[in-house]
């Protein structure tokens, strides 16, 4: 039975949300022919200015760059390979930029472009000059618009889809909501235009999405679909951040302090946002180093664990020692990202190493009392870990548990 009272709460937060990024997918800002849709892109800022009037920092998360260099390059639908995507996101994200700028100046409002590539989160010092930016242009009163850098993102390193960019962006500002704005006005059991789907207002918690099916195929100018949305707010709601997925047509209404409500005023009559799905934090919140690790960082190596292994770092969490490595890949120092893999090639956790690589061929498969004094230390300490478990190889699930 949903809990009406919860959902009012995680809906009084997004409401209320200091500092907030709001991410549009593409299909939500081009026109049916395709190229941008000047009307829709206007409203969309309309909403979020509204919200910076309020006294929220809001940080823009926006795609479209693709899709808005179709009709300049004379193509008429997304085109597959990676080349003609930079191509068209190089011409695309032109014009986006100078759209944002003209239609958020309707607001007094300063815009600042900020593209980023994958490195600039998943490598820590990165990640830090990032935050610097962000808190630079947020101090200004500017509104960050963010994209990945398609132009020279290659196939390896490439994030490809925005959602996730947009819940490592919500982390790394230190946002207390993180709303999803895309075709459609909410979450459902399955594909909307099936009869038999049925509409959910509040998901509590990662098992709630237990037989929804959600789609990871996008629009015909979108990627990723509803699956890529569903990753992004679990691994926001992981990090303590409530997330509102809703229409970007009801950006307005999204972004609304809440119906009734006064800033000053938290009383009964604050709503917050009515619209959409929403998502509520998790009570234990992952500290910003672990989110880091699970989520953004870059494994430089892995190490493969016997069974006992295993079974030690993911049932009862302890760290890992010598004893249990059997094989060690790649080229790393003490304080790297590695993933810990089993032996059938799943990665069952990620760590912070706390050997290089080149002691521990000499040291894996021993006990600790076996070695001199100066290696008789964990190789990754429990509180250097997160379990994770996905395949080795294989992409993503479609709705991952964070
Ligand atoms: N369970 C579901 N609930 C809602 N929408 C779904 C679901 N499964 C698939 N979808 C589809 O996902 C689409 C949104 O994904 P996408 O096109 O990638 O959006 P965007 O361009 O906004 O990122 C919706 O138009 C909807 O048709
Ligand atoms: N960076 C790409 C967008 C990729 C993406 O995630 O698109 P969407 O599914 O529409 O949010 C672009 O600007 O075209």
């Amino acid at each position: 039975m949903p809990d009406a009272g919860a959902e009012r709460a995680t809906r009084q937060a997004v409401g209320r949300a200091r500092v907030v990024v709001v991410k549009v997918g593409s299909s939500s800002l081009t026109t049916a022919l395709g190229g941008l849709d000047p009307s829709r892109l206007d409203g969309l800022v309309d909403a979020v200015a509204g919200r910076v009037r309020q006294g929220s920092q809001v940080v823009l998360v926006s795609s479209g760059a693709i899709a808005a260099g179709l009709a300049p390059l004379g193509l008429k639908r997304r085109p597959r390979d990676l080349a003609t995507q930079q191509a068209a996101a190089s011409v695309g994200q032109q014009l986006l930029a100078e759209r944002y700028a003209v239609s958020f100046a309707r607001h007094d409002l300063t815009v600042g472009q900020v593209l980023l590539t994958s490195d600039d989160v998943v490598r820590r010092a990165h990640y830090r000059n990032a935050q610097r930016t962000f808190g630079k242009l947020l101090s200004f009163g500017v509104v960050p618009v963010v994209n990945e850098n398609d132009t020279v993102a290659t196939a390896e390193i490439r994030f490809g889809d925005n959602d996730r960019l947009a819940a490592l962006v919500a982390h790394l500002v230190g946002a207390q909501a993180l709303v999803l704005l895309s075709d459609v006005d909410s979450l459902y059991t399955g594909h909307p235009a099936l009869p038999s789907s049925r509409r959910i207002g509040y998901v509590p918690d990662a098992a709630a999405l237990i037989g929804v099916s959600a789609d990871a195929r996008g629009s015909d100018v979108g990627t990723g679909g509803m699956a890529s949305k569903l990753t992004s707010a679990l691994t926001a709601t992981g990090a303590g951040i409530p997330v509102l997925l809703a229409s970007a047509g009801q950006a307005a209404a999204a972004l609304a302090v809440g119906a009734g409500s006064d800033p000053a005023d938290r009383s009964d009559t604050d709503t917050g946002p009515t619209v959409g799905t929403v998502f509520a934090p998790a009570h234990r919140r992952t500290s910003a180093r672990l989110f880091w690790l699970r989520h953004a960082a870059h494994p430089v190596g892995s190490l493969v664990l016997d069974d006992g292994a295993v079974a030690a770092v993911t049932g009862r969490r302890k760290s890992l020692l010598p004893a249990g490595i059997t094989a060690v890949r790649g080229d790393f120092g003490s304080g790297d990202v590695v993933e810990l893999v089993s032996g059938d090639g799943t990665v069952v956790a990620r760590g912070f190493v706390g050997h290089d690589s080149t002691e521990l061929p000499a040291i894996m498969g021993r006990s600790l009392s076996a070695l001199p004094e100066e290696l008789q230390h964990e190789v990754v300490h429990a509180d250097d870990l997160v379990v994770v478990t996905e395949p080795a190889t294989a992409p993503a699930p479609s709705i991952p548990g964070v």
